[in-house]
C-alpha cells in the first residue's frame, strides 16, 4: 500500500518537524528525568550549554557563577550534565582525587589532536605518564637558573617604561606586562627573548590574536568532537585556516631560530629534546611541539601576587572533573558516574566559609593572621592535585620581582583615578583598557 503526502505537507516540513520533535525530546530527558534534575540553576542550563556557552562569550562567567552559588548554594547546574561545586569538600573530592578531566580538555591538543600535552589527556594516569617526559624543565632548580634573565626583562621593562614616562605617554600595563611574560618564556625555553620589549610592539600581532584563539579554544572544547572533524583537523592546519594562530608561528618561528643560535642555553626546550633522543617511544617529536605551544600559551598569561591571585584568579573557568564508576558524594549529596563536576576558582576563594567575611575584600594581612593557615587548603589559583600548573614556580619567581621591582622604583597613578579596573574573563582573566601614569621615584 503506497502513502502520497497530505496536500501542502513536504518533506523539509517533516524533517524539520522531527527535528524539532527530537530537540524536544533530549530537552525534556535532561530537564526532568536526569540525575541532577533537582539541582537548581539556571531554566537554559537544565537541557544545554547554553548558559556556559553565552556567559563564556559575555566575559564574566566568574561573577555570574558567584552569584548563582551565592542564590542557590552549594551546588548549581550549569549544564545540562555539569554541576559548579562551592562545598568545603570539593577541592579535596574533585581537584585531589585522582579522577578524569572533562572532555573539554582534549581540545588543548594545539593545533589538532597529533600534538597531545598532559593538559588535554583526560585519563588520570596517562597524563601523569605524559607529564614526566616534560616535569625536569619546570622544575624549581631548572627554573631558578633563568633568574638573572627574569631580571634582564625587568630591566628593560624599567627602561621602557622610563622612556614612557619622559614624555608623560600613559602605559598600557596589561600589553607591557604581557611583553614581558612572552620575552621570559622565550628566555626560558629558547635561550631568546621574542623581542616584544626590545621592539614595545605585539610582534606579529601575537597578544591581539591570541585573544581571538582562547576564545575560541575555549568554546570548542564543549563541542570537541565536531571541532576535532572542522577546525582541529590536520588538513585545515596545514592550510593554515585554524583561527589566529600567529601564536603557534611564532612559536614555530623561535624553533627554528634557536636551531641558529651557536649561544643555546640548558633551557627547557634542551631537556625536551634531550627528551626525544633517550626515549623516543613514549616522547615524540608532535609531543615535543605540542607542550612547547602549551607553555607559551599559559606562560605568557603570567599577572599579579597571593592575596591578588586569591581576589583576582587568573583562570576563570570551572575546572571539571568527570564522577568516576563508584560515583562520588560530596556534603552529603551523592552523584552519579558521568557527571560532570567543575570547581571554579574564583567561586573557591571568594567563599565567605573558607576566607572569611571580608572573603570579596583586598586584605594581604589576612594570611598572616592564625586564619592564614586554616585558608591554604582553599587556595587553589595554580589548581590542586595532579593536573596542577607546572609553571607555578616561573609565574611566582617573575611575578614577585616584578611586581615589587616596578612598586620600589616608579609612581603609578590611573590616567582617569574614577576608572575601575576592566578585564575580560573568558578562559582566563585578561585586563585591558587600564592606562596608568608612570614616573620614577625620586625623579624631578
Ligand atoms: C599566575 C600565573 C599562572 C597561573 C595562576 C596558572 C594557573 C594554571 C591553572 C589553574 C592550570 C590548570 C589546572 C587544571 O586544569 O586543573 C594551569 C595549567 C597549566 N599551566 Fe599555568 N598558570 C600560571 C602560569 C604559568 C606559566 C608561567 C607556565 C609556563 C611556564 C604555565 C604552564 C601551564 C601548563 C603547561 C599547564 C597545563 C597543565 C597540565 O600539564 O595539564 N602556567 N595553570
Amino acid at each position: 500500500m503506497f502513502f502520497g503526502l497530505a496536500e501542502g505537507v513536504s518533506y523539509p516540513t517533516i524533517a524539520a518537524t522531527l527535528l524539532f520533535a527530537y530537540i524536544l525530546v533530549v530537552a525534556i530527558r535532561r530537564r526532568y528525568f536526569s540525575s541532577i534534575s533537582d539541582i537548581p540553576g539556571p531554566f537554559v542550563a537544565s537541557f544545554s550549554v547554553l548558559w556556559e556557552i553565552w556567559s563564556i562569550i559575555g566575559g564574566h562567567i566568574e561573577f555570574k557563577t558567584i552569584a548563582l552559588h551565592e542564590k542557590l548554594g552549594y551546588f548549581v547546574r550549569i549544564s545540562h550534565n555539569e554541576v559548579s561545586v562551592s562545598h568545603p569538600e570539593g577541592v579535596r573530592k574533585i581537584l585531589l582525587n585522582p579522577i578524569r578531566k572533562a572532555d573539554w580538555y582534549k581540545v588543548m591538543a594545539l593545533l589538532d589532536h597529533r600534538f597531545q600535552t598532559p593538559m588535554s589527556e583526560v585519563d588520570p594516569k596517562m597524563r601523569v605518564e605524559r607529564a614526566k617526559n616534560v616535569a625536569a624543565a619546570y622544575s624549581l632548580s631548572h627554573i631558578i637558573k633563568f633568574e638573572p634573565y627574569v631580571d634582564g626583562a625587568i630591566s628593560l621593562l624599567s627602561k621602557r617604561l622610563d622612556e614612557l614616562a619622559s614624555v608623560s605617554k600613559p602605559v598600557e600595563f596589561d600589553k607591557w606586562f604581557n611583553y614581558m611574560a612572552f620575552d621570559v618564556i622565550g628566555e626560558v625555553t629558547f635561550s631568546n627573548a621574542f623581542g616584544f620589549l626590545e621592539s614595545g610592539k605585539d610582534l606579529g600581532g601575537s597578544i591581539a590574536n591570541s585573544r581571538v584563539l582562547t576564545l575560541y579554544v575555549t568554546l570548542a572544547g564543549f563541542f570537541y568532537s565536531f571541532h576535532k572533524y572542522t577546525l582541529g583537523n590536520p588538513i585545515v592546519n596545514k592550510l593554515n585556516l585554524m583561527p589566529q594562530q600567529h601564536i603557534f608561528d611564532t612559536t614555530k618561528r623561535a624553533i627554528q631560530m634557536r636551531q641558529k643560535n651557536p649561544d643555546v642555553r640548558n633551557d627547557m626546550l634542551s631537556l625536551w629534546l634531550q627528551q626525544l633522543k633517550e626515549y623516543p617511544d613514549r616522547f615524540k617529536e608532535n609531543d615535543m611541539y605540542g607542550v612547547v605551544n602549551a607553555t607559551v600559551g599559559a606562560g605568557a598569561d603570567t599577572a599579579c601576587l597571593k592575596e591578588t591571585w586569591r581576589l583576582h584568579t587568573p583562570v576563570a573557568l570551572g575546572l571539571a572533573r568527570v564522577v568516576p564508576k563508584e560515583g562520588l558524594t560530596i556534603g552529603g549529596r551523592f552523584f552519579e558516574p558521568g557527571t560532570k563536576l567543575s570547581i571554579h576558582q574564583w567561586v573557591i576563594h571568594r567563599s565567605k566559609e573558607s576566607f572569611g567575611e571580608d572573603a570579596n575584600e583586598f586584605n594581604p594581612s589576612r594570611w598572616l593572621e592564625p586564619r592564614g593557615q586554616a585558608m591554604e587548603q582553599y587556595y587553589i589559583p595554580f589548581g590542586a592535585g595532579y593536573n596542577s600548573c607546572p609553571g607555578r614556580n616561573l609565574a611566582r619567581l617573575e611575578v614577585s620581582k616584578a611586581a615589587s621591582t616596578l612598586v620600589r622604583d616608579f609612581d603609578i597613578r590611573q590616567v582617569d583615578p574614577k576608572q575601575s579596573w576592566t578585564y575580560e574573563c573568558h578562559f582566563t582573566a585578561v585586563p585591558y583598557g587600564w592606562p596608568c601614569y608612570v614616573t620614577r621615584r625620586g625623579a624631578l
